[in-house]
């Protein structure tokens, strides 16, 4: 516990993917982290992003304001074997509820360990004894267990940006106990919905002889006890609703508009990714155009999609796919003057997003799966509230624990889909009015500091 008057602890962000300065964030966890860092201050620590001839030779050091960041390069076999192998064909695949393309093998097990073993070892050197530690993601499930084995006495936190599946699925994964009963390391482990709490819960108490102990404790199987707690991640709202006022002035956002020629713009924006259930998406644009021939020529869709994790094969092959659609639909139905689907493999920063989505009549977020969303809550907070568009959010994503007023939807029902963004497309002004004043409430109330206080409270209170 904090006392009165004392200054509390350096906080310590540990997590694979880091956002340096003036590189632009793809990614929720590296867009919320840095926004929250900037705010409070602290260490950042993590992956490079860059390889070497070996994990971790020598620590890149920088700081930038009130963010200092120590980075490591990975090797190319701890590189595929930690980041491609284990984290992004194992746990993510599993996480988000595709055990059919979960690839498990021992080496990439072997891999992650050594690669959080590494994480452990440098971190440790970095460590004072008042620092708050907050691990982030499934790359790094093991940590705290780590830090302990190396004396790590510090409130350690940790927060997982998946969905957790439930305790039916986690249990296909080989060796599922040695990984995830060493959760218990954590002094606090976050999740973004109740759903996910409930599969944390019923996997300790259920699968693995847990028990719930006063206070809402879990206690593992070997005795450690630890808290876990519902903090749906969310955006600077403020901030975003600034930036996207101030970027309809700005000269790249005008010209977009203008190349739109008063057609009404569905946006989506998604890193290129199995679980943001982009070919469905393509599918139900595809139908409405089939079956609404007036709509042709009245309306773009922008499917912003930077590649993402082009190591893992799957990834590879979704992109090829997602060519192929927009190829076969743009064939089909544009017109000398009309191009249907503008699909851009390409990353922009968040002061040009937030003039898009403000362009845009509706936003258009399926995923299949999603832990959050951090799209869904910026494309609600950039809207004009005088003439907001309208979200269609997946059910399966986070944000539609919070984001009710938007017309939600299963992104694998291509009439469901097709329906909502006709129903969007012809929303009246008063109905658009409401449901954005609705969400954007919530998003006020519960911004990115409600939730980095609101975690780092339950793990230092
Ligand atoms: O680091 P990458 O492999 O390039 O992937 C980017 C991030 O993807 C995932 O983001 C998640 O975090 C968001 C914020 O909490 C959440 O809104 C979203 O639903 C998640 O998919 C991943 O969990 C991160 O570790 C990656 O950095
Ligand atoms: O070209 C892009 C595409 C995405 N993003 C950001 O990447 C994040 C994506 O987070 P989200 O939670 O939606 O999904 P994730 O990629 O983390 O699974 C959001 O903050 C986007 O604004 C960005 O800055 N530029």
């Amino acid at each position: 516990m904090t006392r009165p008057g004392k200054k509390p602890g350096r906080l310590v962000v540990v997590s694979n993917r880091v956002a340096m300065p003036r590189q632009t964030a793809t990614g929720g966890l590296a867009s919320a982290m840095r926004a929250a860092l900037q705010e409070r201050g602290g260490l950042w620590f993590g992956w490079s992003g860059k390889l070497a001839a070996q994990s971790a030779e020598e620590l890149h050091r920088l700081s930038d304001g009130p963010i200092d960041y120590v980075t490591i390069d990975l090797s190319r076999a701890d590189h595929d074997d930690f980041y491609a192998g284990f984290a992004n064909r194992t746990l993510w695949p599993l996480f988000h509820y595709r055990p059919d393309l979960v690839d498990y093998q021992r080496s990439h097990l072997e891999g992650y360990l050594r690669v959080n073993a590494v994480f452990a070892d440098e971190l440790a050197k970095l460590l004072e004894p008042d620092d708050i530690i907050w691990v982030h993601d499934y790359h790094l499930i093991p940590l705290a267990a780590m830090l302990r084995e190396r004396g790590v006495r510090n409130r350690i936190g940790f927060f997982l940006h998946t969905p957790l599946p439930a305790a039916a699925l986690l249990i296909a994964l080989p060796k599922h106990r040695e990984l995830l009963e060493t959760l218990a390391s954590y002094d606090l482990v976050g999740l973004h919905t109740a759903r996910d709490l409930r599969a944390l819960e019923d996997y300790f108490l259920h699968e693995v002889g847990g028990a719930m102990r006063p206070g809402g404790r879990l206690r593992a199987a070997n005795g450690r006890l630890f808290r876990a707690g519902v903090f749906p991640i969310s955006i600077d709202t403020a901030e975003v609703a600034d930036v996207a006022r101030k970027a309809m002035s700005e000269d790249a956002v005008r010209e977009f508009k203008q190349s739109l020629d008063g057609r009404d713009l569905i946006i989506g924006v998604d890193r290129l990714d199995y679980s943001k259930g982009l070919a469905q998406r393509f599918e139900a644009f595809a139908h409405v155009l089939e079956r609404s021939p007036a709509l042709h020529s009245h309306v773009t869709l922008l499917q912003i999609a930077p590649p993402s994790r082009g190591a893992v094969p799957e990834y590879r092959l979704i992109r090829r796919e997602l060519e192929r659609m927009a190829g076969h639909i743009n064939g089909k139905f544009a017109t000398p003057e009309w191009v249907p689907i503008r699909y851009v493999n390409q990353s922009f920063p968040h002061s040009l997003l937030a003039g898009y989505y403000r362009v845009a009549r509706v936003g258009l977020v399926t995923p299949l799966r999603d832990g959050m969303n951090l799209v869904a809550k910026e494309y609600v907070a950039s809207q004009d509230p005088k003439n907001p568009g309208v979200l269609v959010l997946s059910r399966f994503a986070g944000a539609a624990q919070e984001l009710t007023e938007a017309l939600l939807v299963n992104p694998a029902d291509t009439v469901e889909v097709a329906d909502a963004l006709e129903r969007a497309l012809a929303m009246p002004q008063r109905e658009r009015i409401a449901r954005w004043r609705s969400m954007m409430d919530v998003l006020q109330r519960h911004d990115l500091t409600a939730w980095r206080n609101a975690f780092l409270h339950a793990l230092t209170g």
